[in-house]
């Protein structure tokens, strides 16, 4: 593998537990500051690819590799997690703190820091995406966009080397969506990103990819 690969994904097949099969020999690597479109029809798999690269949903066949090491059991996967920051398609599904301040804190806590120092992070983060004052607002009286950069929020401050983004504009308006979009192109770490806001695509991604028929496929 190449040093030049933060991901790498060989010949992977996943099926789901009731038999349905959605990856069949998937081959896709994202290399040092790339920033791939992940493309595919509602239900391709392009979540479940997602989840097979956090080793949340195991694959039954093929190689993950990431940041070089080949990622197997569930200890392989627990040591790449907190370096690989992944936006659920759900924001109900990252969001699980009363407040707001307390739910971005939870990553930087977890790996290692002080309260003071997760505090400051945490607000910085916020500020950087708009939400400066949300602190102490209830999470679940957010409105759908809201939440939404809540839970990016969550994972840009665990300083992640790598962005999984499922859908990141869902619920968006424009401006903030504008927003986004400035703040995604001055991030520096490589991304793969599923979206179906075309417009989005074309001023984040440097390269294209379609999930069909459960492989990767070059458009
Ligand atoms: N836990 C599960 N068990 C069985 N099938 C599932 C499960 N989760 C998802 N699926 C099915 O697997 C297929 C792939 O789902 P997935 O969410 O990965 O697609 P997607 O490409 O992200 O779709 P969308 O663009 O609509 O978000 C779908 O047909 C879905 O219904």
């Amino acid at each position: 593998m190449s040093a030049s690969w933060i991901i790498t994904l060989t010949d992977v097949h996943f099926t789901f537990a009731t038999g349905r099969k959605v990856l069949n020999g998937v081959n896709l690597s994202l290399g040092v500051g790339e920033k791939i479109a992940l493309l595919g029809a509602n239900g391709a798999g392009k979540s479940s690819l997602l989840h097979c690269v956090m080793g949340l949903a195991p694959i039954q066949q093929g190689d993950i590799s990431i940041f070089g090491r080949a990622c197997q059991t569930e200890n392989d996967f627990r040591t790449i997690r907190g370096r690989v920051g992944l936006l659920f398609q759900d924001s109900d599904d990252q969001l699980f703190c009363p407040t707001v301040l307390e739910d971005v804190m939870f990553g930087p806590l977890n790996l290692g820091h002080s309260r003071d120092e997760a505090r400051e992070i945490a607000l910085q983060v916020l500020s950087d995406l708009g939400l400066g004052g949300f602190g102490d607002r209830i999470t679940y009286q957010l409105s759908g966009g809201e939440k939404r950069l809540v839970a990016l929020a969550t994972v840009l401050a665990m300083s992640p080397e790598v962005l999984l983004l499922d859908e990141p504009t869902n619920g968006l308006d424009a401006d903030v969506e504008k927003r986004l979009i400035a703040i995604l192109q001055s991030l520096p770490q490589s991304m793969l990103i599923i979206s179906h806001d075309r417009d989005f695509l074309d001023q984040i991604a440097t390269r294209f990819v379609r999930l069909e028929n459960g492989v990767i496929v070059n458009v």
